[in-house]
């Protein structure tokens, strides 16, 4: 085991990123990332457009690769090719994609029942009872399980989408933008669930946001991308007061 993993394990890390580099043709989007989201951590991915978060984020979901590096989730790496280590891996963690992402043809039931259905363990009776329960975690009434994503409101397309995310009972949390398109009511709303479900689920979350009072709110730690790097990584006190003009200019109004 390299100094890197033992590093690593003392400091209980839940995902352990090592030298990442990717690149798309010419471009360098990440050189040299050296990461460790702790258990129980809030920690947030923020940088200028285009810095890398969504694509570290699915680096870290295993739904891309990075050109070189290696990033290890509970304590597997993402490139072996276990299937069986693989699907580990994806049911104990949930996704909350930006817009919410539900399928458009299938109800507010059977989105939220499709991670359960797709165990192929689980009777209908047992999956009703379970996707039941996670509508009433987010505070989505039974009235609403019958209903198309497109007659929902913005506020709960983003709460059905996060009991799908949370159908599993998930350890880990990925979530991009969590707040994007609602308004300043309904984003705190948001916020409160998710801080309510984080200690009820003894969560860990990766949030990307580029949201001041979600991040404020949410992060234990904030990890800056900006020259393909992590420039700055801390709490917000440490973090706001760090020089560099990404960091500056982002955190002017806190
Ligand atoms: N599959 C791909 N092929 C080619 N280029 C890509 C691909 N995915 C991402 N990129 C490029 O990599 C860079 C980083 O993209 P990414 O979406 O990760 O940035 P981001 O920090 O999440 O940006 P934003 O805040 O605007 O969403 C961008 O320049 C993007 O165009």
């Amino acid at each position: 085991m390299s100094g890197f993993y033992k590093e690593m394990i003392a400091q209980n890390c839940i995902i352990e990123i090592e030298a990442l580099h990717t690149r798309f043709g010419q471009l360098v989007v990440h050189r040299d990332i050296n990461l460790c989201v702790h258990y129980h951590e809030v920690l947030t991915l923020v940088g200028g457009s285009g810095s890398g978060k969504t694509t570290l984020l699915r680096q870290m979901l295993g739904l891309e690769r990075p050109s070189k590096g290696n990033i290890r989730v509970f304590g597997a790496s993402r490139c072996d090719c276990d299937f069986d280590l693989l699907r580990n891996i994806r049911n104990r963690s949930g996704v909350l994609f930006q817009q919410g992402a539900l399928f458009s043809a299938l109800s507010v039931f059977d989105n939220v029942a499709l991670p359960l259905r797709e165990l192929r363990t689980l009777d209908e009776r047992m999956i009703r009872d379970l996707v039941m329960f996670k509508l009433d975690m987010v505070a989505i009434g039974s009235q609403h399980a019958n209903k198309m994503p497109a007659n929902l409101s913005g506020g709960m397309v983003k709460r059905v989408a996060l009991a799908r995310a949370l159908a599993l009972d998930p350890e880990l949390l990925f979530l991009d933008e969590p707040t994007a398109g609602l308004d300043p009511e309904l984003s705190e709303g948001f916020v409160k669930l998710i801080l309510a479900l984080r200690a009820e689920m003894n969560l860990t979350i990766v949030m990307v946001t580029h949201d001041l009072e979600t991040l404020s709110a949410l992060s234990n730690r904030i990890a800056v991308l900006a020259d393909q790097q992590i420039v700055a990584i801390g709490n917000l006190q440490d973090i706001r007061h760090h020089q560099h003009p990404f960091i500056n200019s982002f955190f002017k109004t806190v």
